[in-house]
């Protein structure tokens, strides 16, 4: 009989989680969460620390509810602060335990973290890693993953050819039993960060995400039942303001509170009742832009982030975090960030754009403040649409995005800008709000740099305000 510990991760919910399902249970079973405490420091060149208040706040509220659920299955959680490998080595010795299981994880630190562990077992200890949250397993890709297309397009072709993703598992009834006297627990958020103990987003965003499974299926509950949002997905998930427009389940994805086969079930449950469409179709398609990001970091190990020492920021970068770049529709975007933990997909691309071709900032610096504002973080993710934005690895064309006329198709009325720039709401709604500087020159300052490929979409410089 083994004496299991589990150490949980990105993984973060008992229905679909195969790191909670045993052939044969062990005697006794002990799951860790163990928060890095390199992530509660800036990464070299920045000020915030790598887990910002949003993620923070976000992940305690997932590990208490997950908590209460292993106490309902006899089980229990442990949560330590401090560096993982010498937390889970630590528990090991001292509990004598013989098995480790945890998430095999797309970031590369992660699966150093788990290398660095394997040198420290003793004789008999086995550990495994496990294919957990996402559609396929590393058995089902339809390549073997050192011949991953080289585009998504490619690989969602082959998926899509060879479709045989498995239905998501039910949580386990009951689990065994904690080994006698091993600590359980955790502490209050409030002594880890007190800004993340009182972080609450901005009102303007329109949503305020919990953690943890259950505030994750009412999510989905409501996107596909009872909203019936999910019908009108396609046409509506680039908007930039509102509750509705897009799922908003990265959170809960990102932190594993729900599993992508979870949310692919309800998608094949609301098609049984309504009909496939476009948009239901859509929402999956979206799902393979994440397992596609997720594999292609699993292949690409350290290169996933460039190279890891960050150049010292500049005052461009500085404008462009702090939403001051005076071209409104990245200000806005950053300010969004900075003020709920999250933004659209539009947005995210379009201040990525930005940064790397009108600011000539550095992709990594962008990739790097993204994962300390973000709730949504999620290594593979956020690396990957970062090299994808820069055109760097795998798929390296020239992805500008001409922001100009990007808020002209995408925030016609200007309305997205004045939410949350309100001194916009002075200039008449339309192309103004997005040209301050053009139309009221007094008023509004010129911005950080007038790019050369907006020559046509410049509104008539004035002389004068009106
Ligand atoms: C520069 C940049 C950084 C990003 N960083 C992250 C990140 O750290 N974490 C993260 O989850 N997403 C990231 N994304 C992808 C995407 O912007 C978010 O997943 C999406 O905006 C989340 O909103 P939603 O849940 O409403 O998405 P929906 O539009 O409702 O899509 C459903 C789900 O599909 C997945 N998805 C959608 N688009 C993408 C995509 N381009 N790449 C990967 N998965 C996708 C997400 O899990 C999402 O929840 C990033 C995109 C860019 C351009």
């Amino acid at each position: 009989m083994n004496r299991t510990l589990i150490w949980l991760r990105g993984d973060l919910r008992l229905a679909d989680n195969s790191l909670f399902f045993f052939a044969t249970p062990p005697e006794a079973l002990i799951c860790v969460f163990a928060l890095d405490e390199a992530w509660l420091e800036p990464p070299p060149g920045l000020e915030t620390p790598r887990i910002g208040p949003a993620r923070l706040r976000f992940l305690w509220e997932s590990l208490i509810e997950l908590r209460g659920e292993l106490l309902k299955r006899g089980s229990d959680l442990l949560v330590r602060i401090g560096d993982p490998v010498q937390v889970m080595a630590g528990l090991i010795d001292e509990y004598a335990l013989d098995e480790v299981r945890v998430r095999a994880d797309p970031g590369w630190e992660e699966q150093q973290a788990v290398a660095q562990l394997a040198t420290r077992l003793g004789e008999g200890v086995t550990l495994s890693c496990h294919d957990t949250g996402m559609l396929l397993d590393e058995a089902s890709l339809p390549t073997a993953l050192d011949e991953l297309p080289g585009s998504f397009s490619a690989f969602r072709r082959r998926v899509e050819r060879a479709w045989a993703i498995p239905d998501a598992a039910p949580a386990p009834v009951t689990l065994p039993g904690w080994p006698e006297g091993a600590p359980r627990g955790f502490p209050p958020l409030g002594q880890v960060c007190a800004q993340a103990a009182g972080w609450a987003p901005d009102a303007r965003g329109e949503f305020a995400f919990a953690g943890g499974e259950a505030a994750g299926l009412a999510r989905l509950d409501h996107y596909l039942w009872q909203s019936g949002a999910i019908a009108r997905y396609k046409q509506t998930r680039n908007g930039l303001v509102g509750a509705d427009f897009s799922t908003r389940l990265s959170p809960w994805l990102a932190h594993g509170c729900l599993s992508a086969r979870q949310v692919r079930d309800a998608v094949c449950a609301w098609e049984a009742r309504h009909g496939a469409s476009e948009s239901s179709y859509w929402v999956v398609f979206e799902l393979l832009w994440r397992e596609y990001f997720h594999w292609a970091a699993r292949q690409e190990g350290s290169a996933l982030y460039g190279d890891r020492r960050l150049p010292v920021p500049d005052d461009g970068f500085r404008t462009w975090c702090e939403g001051r770049t005076g071209v409104p529709f990245v200000d806005a975007a950053m300010r969004e960030l900075s003020a709920t933990g999250w933004l659209s997909n539009r947005a995210r691309q379009n201040v990525a754009s930005f940064l790397i071709n009108e600011l000539e900032g550095d992709w990594r610096l962008g990739a790097a403040w993204f994962e300390a504002c973000l709730v949504d973080y999620d290594v593979a993710s956020n690396w990957g649409n970062w090299r994808y934005v820069a055109g760097v690895g795998r798929d390296t064309r020239d992805r500008w995005f001409n922001v100009l006329k990007q808020a002209r198709d995408y925030d016609p009325a200007g309305n997205y800008v004045a939410h949350w720039q309100p001194e916009l709401a002075e200039l008449p709604p339309g192309q103004a709000r997005h040209q301050p500087w053009r139309v009221a020159p007094r008023r509004f300052a010129s911005p950080v740099v007038e790019a050369a490929g907006w020559r046509d979409w410049l509104l008539p410089q004035e002389t004068r305000d009106d």
